[in-house]
């Protein structure tokens, strides 16, 4: 990029164009508008688990009638897009996790539901063992070990059945290897060719997830880490590596997951890459500033500067808990 010229003070004072609101618009640099977010829920068959998460104040666990209207609410905002994430019933969830490829789990039900509801939403889904699976993870386990290509074979079950349902966006967010490709010719061969594919490219093994892992239920289940198939949150080349290989098997659209602490590979896979570019803004993002928004520690204008920060790094787009509330705001 050429350097700007700046003459010198005072023919130059930057303050002039901060001077008034519509002069500070004229020259904003990037924009956040409702489009730019897409919109993760959570959505329970359980009887009785309905309704706020503790470690998540003011994202609540949906029914199925929640998630209709959840639809009805982002359409309002124009929030393109929602991402549904199942909370199914811990007497169900099995070690070779046959749940997660059942028509009727909750979050199939869920996509049937927005789809009938509001045809136009997009739908994003979930792709990982981890809701469906007694032992937490986001593979199938044997003897300690998370197994790459039987997990990879129970993903693409698990896709046709999101695909069946409606979906309009799959997002394999496991980190297993071959998985994108599988997929993609899975969708193809299956008269799914439209289906795309948001690979969780870049997810990184993270400390921010804690809070997910209560509303999916999934935190008292998980034994061990995710270390073995996540990120190092040490390493961006590898990262780097991910992404060129997701894309290179045939992902649509990428992402980088957690957010807020990794800004630098959001800018980087943006620059090398090209490609439509999302970050997410996990739980314990979320987390982390709702609390101080509630404590009155932070003000609520730090839920429109952390996601134009993801803008300024390159994102097309960001999911984030906070969708309908900065939707709301922005309007
Ligand atoms: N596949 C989704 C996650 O793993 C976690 C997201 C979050 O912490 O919000």
């Amino acid at each position: 990029m050429a350097s700007p010229i700046i003459a010198p003070f005072p023919a130059t004072r930057l303050r002039r164009l901060r001077r008034t609101a519509n002069l500070r618009a004229m020259v904003s640099e990037v924009n956040l508008t409702p489009a730019n977010l897409i919109w993760p829920i959570f959505v329970t068959e359980v009887a009785g688990a309905e309704g706020e998460i503790a470690s998540m104040p003011g994202v609540q666990r949906l029914t199925l009638d929640g998630a209709r209207r959840a639809a009805e609410r982002a359409a309002r905002l124009n929030i393109p897009a929602i991402c549904i994430f199942p909370h199914s019933d811990q007497d169900l969830k099995t070690e070779a996790c046959e749940r997660a490829w059942d028509p009727d789990n909750i979050g199939n039900r869920a996509i049937r539901a927005v789809k009938e509801t509001v045809p136009e939403m997009a739908v994003m889904t979930d792709i990982a063992l981890d809701p469906y699976n007694a032992n937490g993870h986001d593979g199938i386990v044997q003897n300690g070990e998370i197994l790459n290509d039987e997990t990879v074979e129970a993903l693409v079950r698990m896709a046709l059945a999101q695909a069946e349902a409606g979906a309009d966006i799959l997002g394999p967010s496991d980190m297993m290897d071959g998985r994108i490709g599988a997929l993609r010719g899975a969708m193809e061969t299956a008269g799914h060719k439209h289906v795309a594919i948001l690979s969780y490219a870049a997810k990184f093994a993270s400390a921010f997830y804690g809070p997910f892992r209560d509303a999916v239920g999934a935190s008292g289940r998980l034994v061990g880490d995710k270390k073995t198939y996540q990120v190092n949150p040490a390493n961006r080349g590898e990262a780097l590596r991910c992404v060129a290989r997701d894309l290179a098997e045939g992902a649509d659209m990428v992402m980088v997951k957690p957010g807020m602490p990794y800004l630098d590979i959001c800018r980087a896979v943006k620059d090398e890459f090209g490609a439509p570019t999302f970050a997410y803004q996990v739980s314990g993002e979320y987390a982390m500033l709702e609390g101080a928004i509630r404590n009155g520690w932070l003000s609520r204008d730090a839920m429109t500067e952390s996601l134009l920060s993801f803008r300024r790094a390159g994102c097309d787009g960001v999911l984030s808990y906070f969708a309908p509330t900065v939707a709301e705001m922005l309007a």
